[in-house]
């Protein structure tokens, strides 16, 4: 199969939020996440690779900033492999760090069928976490997702096409674009 290019797929999409908005809404959100750490406890902060890692990194700043300190660490589940549908989940790396009586907290791009977040979080549930909170920079909206899992932090909702960028990948690429994008006419 031949994959399209970046430049391609930037022809025929459009651009939804710039790297204005995207900051403004993190800023917006650490503002949410410090206060629902009051009392102190250090959470651990999971990033889920690969395409949360720009969010992650500047939320964490944003929560240093506010005074809230994190204990990283990461995983790698994967279900879309590069393609535009998901199918089964792939676990590439679960985070080494113990979670028994720990709070999570879970960094990731997007939540849209919740298939991924909602594995990833029971999983830090039956290591022990004693709460899993998750925070994402995009949710897609429409009524797919399944059950048991909803985000506790959100940035931006995106319309129901596939989007690309600020971490996002169209087949492995635009992931370090600054802004996120959608495919077609949304
Ligand atoms: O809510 P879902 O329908 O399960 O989709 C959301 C997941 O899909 C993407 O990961 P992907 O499998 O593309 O892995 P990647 O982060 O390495 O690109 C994204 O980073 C989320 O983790
Ligand atoms: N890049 C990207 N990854 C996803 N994972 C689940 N939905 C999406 C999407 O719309 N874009």
């Amino acid at each position: 199969m031949t994959v399209p290019t970046l430049a391609e797929a930037l022809a025929s999409a459009h651009r939804l939020f710039d790297r204005a908005a995207l900051e403004a809404a993190i800023v917006r959100m650490a503002g949410e996440i410090r206060a629902a750490y009051a009392d102190g406890e250090v959470p651990l902060y999971l990033t889920v690779m690969n395409g949360g890692l720009p969010f992650a990194a500047q939320l964490a700043f944003a929560l240093g900033e506010r005074g809230l300190d994190l204990e990283f660490d990461y995983l790698h589940a994967t279900r879309y492999r590069g393609q535009t549908s998901g199918s089964g989940l792939a676990w590439l790396h679960r985070p080494a760090t113990p979670m028994q009586g720990r709070k999570v907290l879970l960094a990731d791009d997007i939540l849209d069928e919740g298939h991924t977040l909602l594995a990833v979080k029971q999983w830090c549930e039956d290591q022990g976490a004693v709460e899993v909170r998750v925070a994402v920079l995009a949710e897609k909206m429409h009524d797919r997702c399944v059950e048991g899992i909803a985000a506790d932090h959100v940035g931006v909702r995106v319309p129901d096409a596939y989007v690309f960028g600020y971490g996002m990948d169209f087949h492995e690429q635009g992931r370090n674009l600054p802004a996120i994008y959608a495919l077609g006419d949304h």
